[in-house]
C-alpha cells in the first residue's frame, strides 16, 4: 500500500462538511500489546500529521533487542548449554543497563549469542515453546544492522517497535472545518479502569484484536484469555455514553497467525474447527456478537505491520461512519 494512496483515502474519508470548529473523536481502544500504537501511527502518516524523528526511536528499538536476551535468560538461567559461553554472554546481557549507547561487551555477546543455536537448545531443555517478545523473528534478522553503531531506524523497524502506551497517545488531525481527535488509551488492566473517563463525545470507537492469540495455548484454558477480550468489550458497549458510538472491530496480527496457526491444534476450540482461517471466523464472529443491534458495526482483519490494506478496509468504514454522522447532524 502506497503512502499517497492512503493518504488520499484517509482524506476522502475525514474531509466530509462539518460545522465550524467540530471536533470528531476516535478512540483507540484494545488489549495490551493488540497494535493500537501501531494503528495511530499508520493513520497519522496517511493524513500527513506530524510525526516524532526516527532517531527519536532508536533507543527503543535497541532495548526491544536486548530484552530478547534478558527475556531468554529469565526463560533459562539454570540450563547448562553445551556452550558454557551462552550462559556468560546471557548474564552479562541480563544486567547490562542500556543508557546512551550500547556497550561493545554486550554488543560482541549478542553477536556470539545470535551464531549460535540457543533458541533449539533452550526449547529442547525446557520443551516448550517461550514466550517471546513481540515480533522476535524480526530483531533476530535484523540484529546486525541495529548494533552497527551507525543504526538509523527504517519506517519498518519503527513499525516492529514495542514500547507499552503510558497515559494516553494523542494526535490531532486539522481538516479545516473539522478536526479529527485520535485517541489510543494504553490496554495494560491498571489503565483499562479509567478507559470509560474518557468515553463522552465518540463519534468511532476501533478496538483492535490481536488475532495471534488464538494460537497461545493460555488462551484454551476456560475463563482465561478465551473470554477476556469479549469481556473487555462488552464492558465498554455497555457503556450507556457510547450507546451512538459507531464500532470498528479491527482483527490484527493475521500474519502471525496464519504463520503459527499452519501447525497448531484448533481442534481445542471445538465445533469442528481445524484450520486457522475457521478460528478467525469463530473469534471474528464471537466479538461481533458482543456489540448491541444500535451501534454500527464493521469488523476487519488485517495485518498492520505485514500487509496493512488499510485503503479497502479501515479507513473504508471511516468513510461510511462519518457519511452517516454527517447525514445525522444534518437531519436534527
Ligand atoms: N507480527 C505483527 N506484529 C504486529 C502487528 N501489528 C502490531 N505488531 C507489533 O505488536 C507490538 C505491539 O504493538 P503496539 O501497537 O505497540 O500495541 P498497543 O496496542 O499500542 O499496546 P499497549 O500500548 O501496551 O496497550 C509491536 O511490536 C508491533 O510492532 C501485525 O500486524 N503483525
Ligand atoms: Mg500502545
Amino acid at each position: 500500500m502506497g503512502v499517497n494512496s492512503s493518504s488520499q483515502r484517509l482524506r476522502t474519508a475525514l474531509s466530509l462538511k462539518g460545522r465550524s470548529s467540530e471536533k470528531r473523536k476516535i478512540l483507540v481502544l484494545g488489549c495490551m500489546g493488540a497494535g493500537k500504537t501501531t494503528l495511530c501511527r499508520m493513520i497519522a502518516k496517511a493524513a500527513n500529521a506530524h510525526l516524532p524523528p526516527a532517531r527519536l526511536y532508536k533507543h527503543t528499538i535497541e532495548n526491544n533487542l536486548l530484552e530478547l536476551f534478558k527475556v531468554k535468560y529469565k526463560c533459562c538461567y539454570h540450563v547448562v548449554f553445551s556452550d558454557r559461553r551462552n550462559n556468560d554472554d546471557l548474564e552479562i546481557l541480563s544486567v547490562f543497563r542500556h543508557k546512551e549507547d550500547l556497550h561493545s561487551t554486550s554488543i560482541a555477546a549478542i553477536k556470539r549469542l545470535l551464531k549460535s543455536n540457543l533458541y533449539i537448545e533452550i526449547m529442547k531443555e525446557k520443551g516448550r515453546i517461550l514466550e517471546l517478545p513481540y515480533n522476535a523473528p524480526y530483531y533476530i534478522q535484523n540484529a546486525e544492522r541495529i548494533l552497527d553503531p551507525k543504526f538509523e531506524p527504517t519506517d519498518a523497524d519503527m513499525c516492529a517497535v514495542y514500547s507499552q502506551t503510558v497515559g494516553a497517545n494523542y494526535k490531532s488531525i486539522d481538516m479545516g472545518v473539522v478536526t479529527y481527535e485520535v485517541l489510543e488509551l494504553p490496554g495494560h488492566h491498571i489503565f483499562r479502569r479509567i478507559w470509560a473517563d474518557f468515553f463522552d463525545n465518540t463519534t468511532v470507537i476501533i478496538f483492535v484484536i490481536d488475532l495471534s492469540d488464538l494460537c497461545r495455548q493460555a488462551f484454551y484454558n476456560k475463563g482465561h484469555l478465551q473470554d477476556k477480550v469479549r469481556t473487555i468489550l462488552l464492558s465498554v458497549v455497555m457503556n450507556r455514553l457510547l450507546n451512538k458510538t459507531a464500532f470498528i472491530l479491527l482483527f490484527n496480527k493475521r500474519d502471525l497467525l496464519e504463520e503459527i496457526g499452519m501447525t497448531f491444534n484448533f481442534q481445542q476450540l471445538g465445533a469442528g474447527i481445524k484450520t486457522w482461517e475457521g478460528a478467525e471466523k469463530w473469534y471474528m464472529d464471537q466479538c461481533m456478537s458482543a456489540i448491541p443491534p444500535t451501534n454500527p458495526v464493521y469488523s476487519h482483519s488485517m495485518s498492520l505491520t505485514k500487509k496493512p490494506d488499510m485503503n479497502t478496509t479501515l479507513f473504508e468504514s471511516l468513510e461510511k461512519i462519518f457519511q452517516f454522522n454527517t447525514r445525522s447532524i444534518d437531519l436534527e
